[in-house]
């Protein structure tokens, strides 16, 4: 590859990736405590209403609100005592809450009928057994909670696509779903090249560096649900490399290839990845900084990626544009990519038309957010340590001035 490459924008790759990818995620079923972090693979609807029953949010005594009206501290409410609530027992068949009458109800309790307000215990004085003082009023609704308020039953609860968070298997065991579809994680082929790459257990020599994005490129990976395999280092040889491309293609979903993506001679990652089949290259270098000489492909449908070799490059790329695929399957439009706002510390210049990621450690003051740059070179894979999130300058601005807002996204 002798000439230079045509840069595109991350949305033009992201809508050229997106236009040829066809992969399917099969589904399989998994146990609710298993769901953790997994994509749900269909629409759930809740068959039932959550709670079942009014329910009261207190101790005290469920009342029919109107006879608390006008209740005052020196001028109570009396009331008789007619029954009791029993936690987890049904309340509807032992007679109704008459007119001044009030039964005793523990939190959760359900409300027996003719009732329609709790009075907290506080707001009440035991004169005897059978006969209490409501000292403040209370309106209808007061206290409890309503049949099917938290979910009702036909509403749709959590969208195909979801990620499971830990409130979303909650609301799953509350409305009965044991057993969750969910998407099969993505497997994700991960192959260094380079003839200065060694294994980590190995001491470089003169010249040979430990191979560090096979590492981080694996963490990214598993990170964003998927499955990462990996298939070692390839040198810098055509046909070595496409071997095990292929090897790696006919295994998995998603294929990674870190190095040789530039424009050196001996670059031969957009080569091999446009040897593999069809539609082959789509695009050689996007316009961002670091991860310029990016390589998208896409192969019989599956897309392999020929990542920049430099570790913060590669895991730049990553983040942009194989994380989105392999959480959500897809390039989300009204994705809040980079949802923090934070002041930066210092000027930083980019170029105009393209976009430069910066590592930032972020932390308060006065109640701002303060992002600080992590300078250092691409090759770096400690200034990613440093860094606590990823910021960015957009493609028109050509700097953000210190002092001024900048986008985002945490590690
Ligand atoms: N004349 C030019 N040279 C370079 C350009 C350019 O536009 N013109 N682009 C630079 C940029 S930007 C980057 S990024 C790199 C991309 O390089 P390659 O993707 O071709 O990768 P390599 O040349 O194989 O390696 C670059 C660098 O990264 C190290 N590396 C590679 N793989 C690993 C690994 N698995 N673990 C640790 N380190 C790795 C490698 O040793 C090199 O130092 O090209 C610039 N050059
Ligand atoms: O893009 Mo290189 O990826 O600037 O270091």
């Amino acid at each position: 590859m002798g000439e230079l490459f045509q840069a595109r924008t991350v949305r033009e790759a992201r809508e050229l990736l997106g236009g040829h990818i066809k992969t399917t995620c099969p589904v399989e079923q998994v146990q609710l405590l298993k769901a953790l972090g997994r994509r749900l693979a269909q629409d759930l609807v809740a068959v039932d209403a959550v709670p079942g029953f009014d329910r009261s949010t207190m101790d005290g005594f469920a009342v029919r609100a109107r006879d608390t009206f006008g209740a005052t501290e020196s001028l109570p409410s009396y009331l008789d005592v007619t029954g009791e609530v029993l936690m987890g027992r049904d309340a509807g068949t032992a007679g109704v809450v008459g007119v001044g009458q009030a039964w005793r109800i523990p939190t959760g309790g359900m409300l027996p009928p003719g009732a329609d307000a709790v009075v907290m215990l506080e707001y009440t004085e035991e004169l005897d057994d059978m006969t209490i003082g409501v000292t403040r009023p209370v309106a209808p609704g007061d206290y409890i909670v309503r049949t099917g308020e938290d979910i009702a039953p036909g509403a749709g609860v959590l969208p195909r696509g979801h990620i499971l968070r830990p409130q979303d298997l909650g609301l799953l065991a509350a409305v009965g779903v044991d057993d969750v579809p969910v998407f099969m994680p993505a497997r994700v082929g991960i192959i260094s090249t380079g003839d200065e790459l060694v294994e980590t257990r190995e001491q470089p020599g003169p010249g040979q560096v430990r191979d560090i994005n096979s590492y981080a490129l694996y963490g990214q990976a598993a990170a964003a649900g998927a499955q990462p395999c990996i298939y070692g280092i390839i040198r810098d040889d055509f046909k070595l490399l496409l071997d095990r491309l292929r090897q790696a293609l006919a295994e998995c979903d998603l294929v990674l290839l870190s190095g040789g993506s530039s424009v050196g001679a001996r670059d031969v990652a957009a080569r091999v990845l446009d040897t593999l089949g069809s539609p082959g290259v789509l695009f050689h270098g996007i316009s961002i900084k670091p991860g310029k000489p990016t390589v998208g492909a896409v192969v019989d449908g599956k897309p392999v990626f020929g990542l920049p070799g430099h570790p913060v490059s590669a895991m730049v790329v990553f983040d942009l544009l194989v994380t989105p695929l392999l959480k959500y399957g897809f390039y989300l439009r009204d994705q809040l990519e980079f949802p923090v706002r934070a002041r930066l510390t210092r000027n930083m210049r980019s170029a105009a038309g393209r976009e430069d990621y910066l590592r930032v450690r972020l932390y308060q003051e006065n109640g701002e957010v303060i992002a600080d740059p992590v300078l250092g070179k691409s090759g770096l894979i400690s200034t990613m340590v440093q860094a606590d999130g990823l910021a960015r300058i957009p493609a028109e601005k050509e700097g953000i001035e210190a002092g001024e807002n900048i986008e985002v996204k945490l590690f």
